[in-house]
Order: C-alpha cells, then sequence, then structure tokens
C-alpha cells in the first residue's frame, strides 16, 4: 500500500452500521441472490470502513475430503473485500487478490467474513479480508485486496449483453 493516501469518507448514502448492503448484481456468484449456483452471501455493513457476511460450509463446496475449496474461499473473500469501496461511492472491480490459507475449513461450519478498507489512492483501494468460524481471535484465512473502482455503465458495456438480466440492465435499448 502506498504511504500517500486520500482522506476516507463514508458516502452519505451507502448502507449504515448493520443494514444490508444491496447486491451489485442480482446474478453476482458471490452475492447476487437470483444466482443459481453462487453463494448467495447477505452482506452488512459495519462499523467504521468494514463489511461483514456469513456463509454455511455445505457439502457442494468441497474441495479436501470435508473441507472447503480454498476457490469457494477465496471466491467469498473476494465478494466481501469487493463490497468495501461501495461505502465510499463508486463500486470497484478487482484488480489484486491475495490469500492466506490458515487452517482447514469444515464442512457443516458457518464461516464468518470480514472486510475493512485499509487505504484509498485515487481509484484504488486497498483492503483486507478476515475470515474465521464463530472466533475472532483465530482466523482461518487472511486476505488482501486492491479494487479500482470504475464506471460501471462504461466498464461493462461490451459484456452487459451476456448477463442473465441483459434485457433489464441495457433497458430494453440495443445499447447502453
Ligand atoms: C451496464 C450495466 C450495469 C449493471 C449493473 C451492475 C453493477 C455492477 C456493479 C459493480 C461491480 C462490482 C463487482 C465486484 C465483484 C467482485 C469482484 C470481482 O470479481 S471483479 C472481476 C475481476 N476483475 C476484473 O475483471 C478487473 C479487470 N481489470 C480491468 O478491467 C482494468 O485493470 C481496470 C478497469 C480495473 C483498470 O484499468 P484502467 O485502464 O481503467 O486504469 P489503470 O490506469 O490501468 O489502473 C488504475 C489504477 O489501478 C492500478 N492498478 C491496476 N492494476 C493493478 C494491480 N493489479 N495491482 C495494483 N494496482 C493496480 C494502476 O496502477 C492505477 O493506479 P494509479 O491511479 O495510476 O496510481
Amino acid at each position: 500500500m502506498p504511504d500517500e493516501l486520500d482522506v476516507l469518507e463514508r458516502h452519505p448514502k451507502t448502507a449504515k452500521p448493520g443494514e444490508v448492503m444491496r447486491p451489485h448484481n442480482l446474478m453476482c456468484f458471490g452475492c447476487g441472490a437470483e444466482s443459481p449456483h453462487g453463494l448467495q452471501l447477505e452482506m452488512y455493513a459495519g462499523e467504521g470502513f468494514t463489511v461483514e457476511a456469513k456463509m454455511p460450509v455445505e457439502q457442494w463446496m468441497e474441495g479436501g475430503p470435508g473441507v472447503i475449496h480454498g476457490g469457494i474461499l477465496s471466491s467469498a473473500l473476494d465478494d466481501v473485500m469487493g463490497m468495501t469501496p461501495r461505502l465510499l461511492g463508486p463500486p470497484g472491480v478487482t484488480v489484486h487478490l491475495q490469500v492466506d490459507f490458515l487452517q482447514p475449513i469444515p464442512v457443516g461450519k458457518t464461516l464468518h467474513l470480514r472486510a475493512e478498507i485499509l487505504g484509498r489512492q485515487r481509484r484504488k483501494i486497498y483492503t483486507e479480508g478476515v475470515a474465521h468460524l464463530g472466533d475472532p481471535e483465530r482466523p482461518v484465512a487472511r486476505a488482501n485486496g486492491v479494487f479500482v473502482t470504475v464506471d460501471v455503465r462504461e466498464h461493462f458495456a461490451e459484456h452487459v449483453e451476456n448477463s442473465a438480466k441483459a434485457a433489464e440492465y441495457m433497458g430494453g435499448k440495443p445499447q447502453l
């Protein structure tokens, strides 16, 4: 993370601590309630610049026998960290993701996920994510992610027609 950082300010219209945060896309693999094969994470704004979610570790998420697949865990951390830019304003997309897997995470447990903004410089938002199984003092995974804010209309313009929600997002018009 660079030394020179911008001042962080919560956007006045973002969710208040304890409130649910709106999914960025109902089809999102991480937080979309309509994603048929997704994690369907419900995200809550926390105090300061934090976002929280809980995820039951189900059998379909298995990697090694009886434990979560690392890619599923990485996706969950990515998405919770990826929600933090919304606390400041425009959404961001992941440009860098790093995950430390500290302990095996058993099927049947509930994973507690928490992400926090560490700093911002221009469009870059530096975050960290932590996962635990109920005891915050005993993390089972840690992550760092860098997100870059984008103008969503511009950024997804070429791709939005591939979305299951294309008609909705394109407002019935042939072009954005
Ligand atoms: C239209 C309808 C709307 C529908 C409604 C839907 C709403 C959706 C809303 C919200 C979506 C949020 C979704 C979150 C989902 C969870 C997270 C994901 O899975 S995201 C998927 C994976 N990520 C990507 O696909 C990014 C791929 N990368 C890119 O597209 C480009 O790199 C992009 C646009 C992010 C940046 O490209 P540039 O050309 O605009 O800008 P440059 O100058 O290259 O970078 C800006 C700054 O970022 C730094 N940067 C770039 N890459 C970096 C890296 N890997 N590490 C560190 N810094 C990096 C650069 O050094 C630069 O920094 P300096 O401002 O100059 O200081």
